[in-house]
């Protein structure tokens, strides 16, 4: 397997794969900095090089992840030099299958994906869509090499870009809250350490009683929510605040945004 540009999602993904039972060995992974190769060689045991032509050299899987604006600039480098049947899985924003099939030899297997970033300790959730040349088992190749960084579902490519407003971008909204709360706490007289330990745990301690119970969000919330009680007097501030309809307006525009990415680099 080779990643080519190994950076924040990159090494999720890397970190996945590894956990899916794919051998240090059988990785290569490439950055530009030597402190990053040197981050990655260390942290994961794999082979690294800035020698993105030398890395695809017999990989059977390769993993872009740079940046949306030099994918063009990295597949115009590589694409000669991609073993037979060698399978691009693509995890850019925005970028379609037909922007890698366009740039790739006829023929060349693309899946895309739509990872997160608690891929890097198995809780990620990742979207994949394979292109005109993927067969099943490409894609089953995939879905499983990602299967280490947590769910992974199948979707069509016209949902990829509202996949990734909620997921893909979603961990940025979940910090955003747990930063946000903790310094509430901080202004109500709290230690820095507590308040943050508290909101952590209090998102943690959430999502474990929606998964396990599997009640809908609004029966748990009622459930806090006692009559004349504390939360009710919070939760109309939030209303007051225009929280809700903020997301509503948040996730339309990380929507329209990859939208955007893929007419500016089409
Ligand atoms: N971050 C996220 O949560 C998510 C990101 N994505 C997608 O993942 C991709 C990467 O984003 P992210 O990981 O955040 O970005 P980063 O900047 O963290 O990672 C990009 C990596 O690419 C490396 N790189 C750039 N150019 C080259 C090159 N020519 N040769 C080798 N390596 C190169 C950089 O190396 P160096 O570090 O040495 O500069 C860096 O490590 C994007 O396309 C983004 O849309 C998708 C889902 C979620
Ligand atoms: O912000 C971005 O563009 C990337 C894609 C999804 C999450 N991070």
């Amino acid at each position: 397997m080779a990643f080519l540009g190994t950076g924040n999602m990159g090494e999720a993904v890397l970190a996945g794969a590894l956990a899916a039972g794919v051998q240090p060995g059988d990785v290569v992974a490439t950055a530009r900095r030597d402190e990053r190769v040197a981050h990655l060689a260390e942290r994961y045991g794999v082979r690294t090089t800035s020698d993105n032509v030398a890395a695809v050299a017999g990989a059977h899987v390769v993993v872009v992840g740079v940046k949306p604006k030099d994918v063009g600039a990295m597949l115009d480098r590589v694409a000669t030099a991609l073993a037979p049947g060698a399978v691009v899985v693509s995890v850019a924003a925005g970028l379609p299958l037909s922007f890698f099939e366009q740039r790739l030899p006829a023929g060349t297997p693309v899946v895309r994906a739509m990872p997160n970033t608690p891929a890097l300790v198995g809780a990620g959730v990742t979207a994949v869509v394979g292109g005109a040349a993927a067969s099943e088992d490409d894609v089953a190749l995939v879905e499983r090499v990602l299967s280490g960084s947590g769910h992974v579902f199948r979707v069509a490519e016209k949902d990829m870009d509202a996949f990734g407003a909620l997921a893909g971008s979603g961990p940025a909204y979940v910090f955003y809250v747990v930063d946000a709360m903790a310094e509430a706490g901080v202004l109500l007289g709290l230690t820095r350490d507590v308040a943050r330990r508290l909101a952590v745990e209090t998102v943690l301690g959430s999502a474990k009683l929606l998964d396990e119970t599997g009640e809908h969000p609004v029966l748990l919330r009622e459930k806090v929510s006692s009559p004349g009680g504390t939360t009710v007097a919070a939760l109309r501030k939030l209303d007051d605040g225009g929280v809700r309809a903020a997301f509503l307006d948040a996730l339309a525009a990380a929507r329209d945004r990859s939208r955007e990415l893929a007419s500016e680099h089409a």
